[in-house]
């Protein structure tokens, strides 16, 4: 038997982190929502008794390092299952990117091999499952759109954002998460108002959700890779009603409320950045 996911990338649309634990990550405040550039996940029973992962593209990894691979391994030791897959992993979402691919992917494996193996699990055991393998691979169980706290891994669901374009640019290089995360200096950072982004959201409210993104890992990035700035210059140059980093980055979301003004952004960026996206938000 052979099945499709889909694996939708995430923006972030408020990064908040309140402090360092003790385990070494960080507790975060996060309003997240999927858009609709997405991998494609063929997940297919075998003969052999293991995991094999297919992908074409060259920075995605084929072995227990892929995110995808770590999800059937769990799944498969945890209920006793005797049976191998094969994973092929159709990536279109830029890899490294902020954008949490890779964690979608595993996601979407998750709920794959749960249709599969008739495992009979809900989202909400997943997800927990899920947390075991990243901290964003949670919200990307259920996917749609909201507040993620703790390490990022506890999920309160919102109503869809107010509707516009996301036009998605990724600079050439990707980023470290960890590495971003540990350059991060609290005492010099200027924190979103999450409350406001969630008001803005369940108010349907597009100029308050334009008004209230921000993200305090960006300028950690921004550090590192200066071309970040000069996208979300011309970004704004071009027209975008809000710009900003997604994730750990580097890649860059404007938000366009208008189909003119979208193509006016989406055609500006694409004559200097090689991967350029214009999406929507898939909602709740
Ligand atoms: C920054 C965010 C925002 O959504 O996404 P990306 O930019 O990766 O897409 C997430 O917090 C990333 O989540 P994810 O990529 O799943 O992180 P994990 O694999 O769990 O952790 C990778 C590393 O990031 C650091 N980390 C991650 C999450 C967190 N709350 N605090 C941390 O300090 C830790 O050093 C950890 O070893
Ligand atoms: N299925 C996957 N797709 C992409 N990257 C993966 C996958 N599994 C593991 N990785 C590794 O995870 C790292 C982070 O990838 P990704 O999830 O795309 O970015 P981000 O954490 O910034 O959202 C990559 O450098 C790659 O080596």
């Amino acid at each position: 038997m052979k099945l499709m996911e889909k694996a939708p990338a995430k923006i972030n649309l408020a990064l908040d982190v309140l402090y360092k634990r003790p385990d070494q990550y960080h507790e975060v405040e996060m309003v997240m929502t999927t858009v609709d550039l997405a991998d494609r996940i063929e997940i297919e029973e075998k003969k052999q008794n293991n995991i094999t992962i297919f992908s074409h593209n060259r920075y995605v990894p084929d072995d227990d390092r892929n995110l995808a691979y770590q999800a059937a391994a769990l799944l498969k030791e945890r209920f006793d299952i005797k049976q191998g897959v094969s994973i092929k992993i159709e990536k279109n979402i830029p890899v490294a990117a902020g954008l949490a691919g890779g964690s979608s992917d595993a996601a979407a494996t998750l709920r794959g091999l749960n249709r599969l193996w008739n495992l009979g699990l809900s989202m909400d055991e997943l997800a927990e499952l899920g947390a075991e393998i990243g901290s964003d691979v949670s919200f990307c169980v259920y996917g749609g759109t909201a507040l993620a706290t703790g390490r990022g891994e506890r999920i309160k669901h919102l109503p869809s954002p107010p509707k516009c374009w996301v036009v998605l640019a990724k600079p050439l290089r990707g980023v470290s998460t960890a590495d971003v995360y540990k350059r991060l200096d609290l005492q010099n950072v200027k924190h979103p108002n999450i409350a406001a982004m969630i008001q803005a959201i369940e108010t349907n409210d597009y100029q308050g959700v334009c008004n209230n993104i921000g993200n305090v890992l960006e300028n950690v990035t921004l550090s590192l890779h200066p071309e970040v700035l000069h996208i979300k210059n011309q970004m704004k140059k071009f027209g975008a009603d809000a710009v900003l980093m997604s994730g750990s980055g580097p890649t860059v979301f404007g938000l366009v409320e208008y189909d003119s003004r979208m193509n006016r952004v989406y055609n500006g960026l694409r004559g200097f950045c090689e991967q350029v996206h214009a999406v929507r938000m898939l909602g709740e």
